[in-house]
């Protein structure tokens, strides 16, 4: 990408600009506007489009204040498309707070604070298990409270080559539980194809299987199948938790099993530009890398939901990404990770 010098900076930034209008998002096409025309003073469509801009900003004002109230910003455009329904005014800040922070970590603007980056660090995990000690697994401690891993070179080429394989046939578009009747359903907010496999299905899916028992100590029996999901360009999936919360109707019921008690991510191919896995609330970018792994724990010692583990998948802007996951459920685990009472013990 980078000796690749046949597009403008100015035509990336009246593009952007542009697409970024057609968003909703007038605030930030007007900036990206002004930022043209600091480079480019006499561009004559950015000039125009400066204009065009700055009215329509002051037009969505003036409509906005008799819907909404006084206070509300102009930035909210997209915001209110999805949002207003009967949503208070503080979700729809909330909201707009998160996209924001999404945005950014996507853009990899994300800071760690000095403290948190002072904890983070890297070891070779050798057990407790025999097959760590003859095969450590290199370990990168990416955030602290939630407890974030990276697990590095934990898929070879061959089996990422296989399960791709495998799941290409199946592969549908991905769906999302809808929380209030239960059913799934396709949404915009996650673009990309998937499909399950199971460990009958192949020697590498149940080998697979087994690596992630031996690392996380935690049972796979009750977890659920190997999703294996490709984003193309432009595939996303918007900031979400991986667990079932309180309100939402028989989740998981059928599977028997509990809650997402972990969620362990294997990115199965570097991505040219985008697609990081972002965790809003944490300032935290992970960055694809072919044959390594995140995992996490969704909920707490006592089964609470741990809301800092709300994470989104960025659009993939150059490129395709392939991840597979594994949902880890709370039935079986009762002795490798035993409850707490106090709700927020980690
Ligand atoms: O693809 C990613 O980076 C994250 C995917 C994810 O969060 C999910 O499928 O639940
Ligand atoms: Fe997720």
């Amino acid at each position: 990408m980078e000796g690749n010098k046949t597009v403008e900076r100015a035509d990336i930034l009246e593009y952007l600009a542009f697409s970024t209008y057609m968003q909703g998002n007038i605030r930030q096409a007007l900036k990206l506007t002004d930022e043209l025309l600091e480079e480019r003073p006499n561009h004559q469509r950015a000039q125009g489009n400066k204009v065009y801009y700055e009215e329509a900003l002051q037009q969505q004002k003036t409509q906005k204040r008799g819907e909404l109230g006084d206070f509300m910003d102009e930035d909210a455009t997209a915001v209110e498309k999805e949002y207003t329904i009967s949503e208070s005014m503080g979700e729809v800040e909330k909201w707009q707070i998160e996209r924001q922070a999404y945005e950014r970590l996507c853009r990899g603007e994300g800071k760690l604070s000095p403290e948190m980056l002072l904890k983070l660090h890297c070891f070779y995990k050798t057990g407790p298990s025999a097959y760590l000690r003859l095969s450590p697994v290199k370990t990168e401690i990416a955030h602290i409270h939630p407890t974030i891993y990276i697990f590095h070179d934990i898929l070879a080429d061959s089996e990422i080559s296989d399960i791709k394989e495998l799941a290409t046939p199946k592969f549908k578009r991905a769906t999302v539980q809808n929380y209030k009747t239960g059913e799934l359903e396709t949404a915009s907010y996650r673009i990309s194809k998937s499909s399950w496999l199971k460990a009958e299905d192949s020697k590498t899916v149940e080998k697979v299987n087994q690596r992630i028992e031996v690392i996380t100590g935690l049972n796979m029996q009750t977890a659920e199948e190997l999703q294996v999901a490709n984003y193309g360009i432009g595939g996303h999936y918007e900031p979400h938790f991986d667990y079932a919360r309180r309100e939402e109707k028989d989740a998981f019921k059928s599977l028997g099993t509990g809650n997402r008690i972990a969620t362990f991510l294997f990115y199965m191919s570097d991505v040219d530009a985008g697609g990081a896995t972002v965790f809003p609330q944490l300032e935290l970018s992970l960055w694809p890398k072919k044959g390594t792994a995140a995992f996490w724990h969704n909920l707490h010692p006592s089964g609470e939901g741990d809301t800092l583990t709300r994470h989104a998948a960025c659009p993939v802007l150059v490129g395709t990404k392939w991840v597979s996951n594994k949902w880890i459920h709370e039935r079986g685990q009762e002795f490798r990770r035993p409850c707490e009472l106090d709700p927020r013990a980690l």
